[in-house]
């Protein structure tokens, strides 16, 4: 039995996160993979629930789970919540200790059309961002005084080494080349972060790294995202640099994220958040929470022959146009989860034909 925490959250989560679990579902019975989906209030929806965006008992589940799931969380409902939603989501990172957030986006081939870029500029676009999670600003003390208020951004050596080698062990695996992003001509902490990162590419030759400045990065992404391969960078300009690079792909519905720390289970989520513009009204992309369940299968689970088939029905269902609101089409949320499953299910077929054929093969040679 494989124990998948599901945390649907509030606005769009729980419709996108309902079309990813029917994947995860489907491919679970195919396989006999025996995944056990737990649902448990978090986010607003926990808070309206028992006022606590975290509850102790979502936190053991999540604990003892072999995966998490995450649709998205927060909303206008509780901006003025003692404790908002968002504080569930920081601390939920910070107690399971996920420092390393894998934001993956790419330009698909034949879809360069879905890009805002001229086709030239985005074709071939493939960036990974590795984006640290727990630390910086975002986990920094605060004050508020009414008319003055701080935020500290704190990093410690330990704490960007660690993120860094995720960085290089991927572009080892893709593309070869790290591109560091800061902003050490004014920061401390970019300081630190750029002299640390020299200190760990040191112990991996065959990575090349650059660094750039915050700014330019975000210029360049747009300009020629091309050049980038994997993209390291600290809390905050990961989470905004990671929207922007959604785009270049065509939309925030689509991107994925994994995020991991040095053991214990991963967590899954879209990029996006809970878009209270658009909740309940069956318009959510759920892409990228599917791209998140393939994520989970390959990276959460080990399973790389489901995590393939899952991204390559999610690729042709784009590929054959169909098409959400944010992409320019009338697809429903509900309507293009029943079409990814659909193309699903015929790679299953064929996956169960080819078994049967061989185990027939293999009985007429014994
Ligand atoms: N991981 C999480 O749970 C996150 C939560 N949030 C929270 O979500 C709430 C809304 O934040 P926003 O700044 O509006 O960011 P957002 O990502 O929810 O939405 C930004 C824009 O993108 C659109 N969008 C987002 N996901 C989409 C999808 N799957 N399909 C089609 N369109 C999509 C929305 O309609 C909106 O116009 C806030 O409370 C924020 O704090 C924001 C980001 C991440
Ligand atoms: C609460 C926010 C830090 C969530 C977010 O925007 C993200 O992780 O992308
Ligand atoms: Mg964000």
């Amino acid at each position: 039995m494989t124990k998948i925490i599901i945390l649907p959250g509030d606005g769009i989560g729980p419709e996108v996160t309902r079309e990813a679990v029917a994947c995860l579902d489907l491919l679970s019975d195919h396989f006999d993979l025996g995944f056990r989906f737990e649902e448990h209030p978090f986010g607003g929806a926990a808070i309206d629930a028992c006022g606590d965006p975290l509850p102790e008992s979502t936190l053991k589940a999540c604990r003892n789970a072999d995966a998490i799931f995450l649709g998205a969380v927060g909303g206008p409902k509780w901006d003025r919540a003692e404790k908002r939603p968002e504080a569930g989501l920081l601390g939920l990172r910070s107690a399971l200790g996920l420092f390393a957030n894998l934001r993956p986006a790419r330009v698909i081939e034949g879809l360069e059309d879905l890009s805002p870029l001229k086709a030239k500029v985005a074709a071939g676009a493939d960036v990974l961002v590795v984006r640290e999670l727990t630390g910086g600003l975002y986990f920094g003390a605060r004050t508020d005084e009414g008319e003055v208020a701080t935020d500290l951004c704190t990093y410690s050596r330990e704490e960007v080494e660690r993120i860094a080698h995720v960085a290089f062990r991927e572009a080892g695996r893709r593309g070869g080349k790290v591109t560091s992003v800061d902003k050490a001509n004014v920061l401390a902490t970019s300081k630190l972060w750029r002299r640390v990162v020299e200190d760990v590419a040191a112990q991996y030759p065959d990575v090349a790294l650059d660094h750039m400045y915050v700014d330019a990065a975000a210029m360049a992404l747009v300009a020629a995202p091309g050049r980038f391969d994997v993209i390291l960078t600290e809390n905050l300009f990961g989470d905004i640099l990671s929207d922007q690079l959604s785009v270049i792909g065509g939309s925030i519905g689509l991107l994925g994220s994994a995020s991991r720390g040095e053991d214990g289970p991963m967590m899954f989520e879209p990029i996006h958040g809970s878009a209270p513009d658009i909740a309940g009204l069956d318009i959510a992309n759920p892409a990228g929470a599917i791209a998140s369940a393939a994520m989970l299968l390959e990276l959460g689970l080990g399973l790389p022959e489901q995590a393939a088939m899952l991204n390559n029905a999610l690729e042709q269902v784009l590929v054959d146009g169909v098409r959400t609101a944010d992409l320019g089409g009338d697809a429903r949320c509900s309507g293009f989860g029943a079409q990814v499953r659909e193309r699903l299910e015929a790679r299953l077929a064929r996956h169960k034909a080819m078994i049967e054929h061989l185990a027939i093969n293999r009985g007429c040679c014994a």
